[in-house]
């Protein structure tokens, strides 16, 4: 089924009717328009994904002056247009002009059918990613707005107070990045922080969860595809390296790629272009990259597990998150704001915390660190009555982490196993549903479903 929507401006129905024929056998919809004066209406009342127009109107014109004002006009109206200018001979000067304006490409006239064809197909896949770009920095904004504030990182003890310093000086770099630590510690938050402290805040933060991409399609996630690459490629497809194009991409849980593919990301990075799949063409790369994972430095430096060449390339910058254990000032002013925040979030009075609850917690290993410490501040504002916390409110005061370890290791894995079990059926074994419900990435998740045999 051809697809894209394609719009011809030119005085002379002669060339109208030459350009229907061809590009009707293309394309999904050829609409045409001799009058340069009717443009506006047109594309206002439509979408089209491709303007293909003629820079000179009334007789005799040869200056552009027209095509450039339409040029303008179109530009205003839909900043994601894509233009290709027909100019009668080959008018360098003008096409040159008309593209500093924001013209994607020129053709001439009378233009060569096979390179017509070939310059609106490159225009039609410029298009889909502009759309896609614009799509992503607008919901990028929206979530900037709503959740993003520089109060959203909690961490009085010297331990986060380095890693702010380090984020800080990092940031307005455009250096690499790699974030290490558990499970839970903040990962992501820092790096939407480093996002924000950027040079590109208003632009695409995409993460990208390398743990959830199938080896088979990981090129084409990464890189993209073009329309007939591989059987199920029924259209073209903008990879993930430039749909983030001027903005950050967060490529998250790098640990858990193969070491055949490593390979891969490597080539991308140190060319710095991307090769969709099916095509030969690079394309530039214009991303600031970084990288999170839970592998342990040591893990990391394990050649077998991880290419050295690549740990270089993605670590300029190298920011270490502590686990929560060992950085147990951060744990009160944690348990303070998330109180705050879920009374308010469930419209209740804001309740206090006992302080024998505080002492208790702060001795606690909180294995899910961080994302483990939120949703058990959230379960015990949901379920007690009194104003007050207090340690009844937490189920881990059952559970004696250090002293009965061995004993209770398999009573955890009990229950755990049995929150498993419920979530996947509360959610129909939609893993991601139940992962988001109980506070685990999906990659844990899935490891945790391996343990079990489920
Ligand atoms: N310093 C912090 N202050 C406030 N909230 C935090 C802090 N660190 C983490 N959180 C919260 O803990 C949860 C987990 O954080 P995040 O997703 O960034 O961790 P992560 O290290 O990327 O986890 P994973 O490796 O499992 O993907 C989130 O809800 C986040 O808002």
């Amino acid at each position: 089924m051809p697809e894209g929507r394609i719009l011809i401006v030119d005085d002379d129905e002669d060339v109208l009717q030459a350009a229907r024929l061809l590009l009707k056998r293309h394309f999904g919809v050829i609409q045409t328009v001799s009058d340069p004066a009717q443009v506006a209406t047109l594309i206002r009342k439509n979408s089209f994904d491709v303007l293909v127009l003629d820079m000179n109107f009334t007789l005799g014109a040869d200056t552009g002056a027209e095509g450039l004002a339409t040029l303008s006009q179109v530009l205003e109206l839909d900043p994601q247009a894509v233009v290709v200018l027909l100019t009668a001979y080959s008018d360098v000067e003008l096409a040159v002009k008309a593209m500093k304006k924001g013209a994607a490409d020129f053709v001439t006239k009378p233009w060569d059918n096979d390179r017509m064809v070939a310059t609106l197909t490159a225009a039609l896949n410029l298009r889909r990613s502009r759309l896609e770009t614009a799509e992503l920095r607008e919901r990028n904004r929206g979530l900037a707005a709503a959740t993003h504030t520089s109060s959203d990182m909690i961490g009085t003890s010297p331990a986060m107070l380095k890693v702010f310093d380090a984020i800080r000086r990092a940031a307005p770099t455009d250096a690499n990045i790699l974030i290490l630590g558990e499970n839970g510690t903040g990962k992501e938050l820092v790096a939407r922080e480093i996002h924000r402290q950027s040079q590109r805040p208003g632009e695409v933060f995409l993460r990208v969860d390398m743990g959830a991409i199938s080896p088979q399609l990981f090129e084409s996630e990464l890189f993209g595809h073009c329309r007939g690459a591989f059987t199920d490629a029924k259209q073209n497809r903008t990879g993930y390296f430039r749909a983030a194009t001027a903005g950050t991409l967060f490529l998250d849980e790098i640990g858990n790629v193969p070491l055949y593919l490593q390979s891969k990301l490597l080539t991308a990075l140190e060319r710095r272009e991307v090769v969709p799949v099916g095509t030969e063409k690079p394309e530039p790369m214009d991303v600031r990259l970084i990288c999170a994972t839970n592998l342990s430095p040591a893990q990391l430096n394990d050649e077998s597990r991880f290419r050295q060449d690549l740990l270089y390339r993605i670590n300029t910058v190298e920011i270490r998150l502590p686990p929560l254990r060992d950085r147990k000032d951060d744990i009160p002013p944690l348990l303070e704001h998330y109180t705050t925040a879920y009374c308010r979030k469930y419209n209740f009075p804001t309740k206090r915390l006992a302080p024998a609850l505080i002492a208790r917690l702060m001795e606690w290993t909180w294995p899910g660190n961080v994302r483990e410490l939120r949703h058990a501040v959230e379960r015990a504002v949901v379920l007690s009555e009194g104003e007050v916390l207090t340690t009844s409110d937490f189920p881990l005061e059952k559970a004696e982490p250090r002293k009965e370890a061995m004993r209770d290791a398999s009573r955890l894995d009990d229950i755990e196993k049995a929150a498993i079990e419920r979530a996947l059926e509360r959610h129909k074994n939609n893993v991601s549903k139940a992962a988001e419900a109980l506070g685990l990435t999906r990659t844990s998740l899935y490891r945790r479903m391996e343990k079990y045999g489920l």
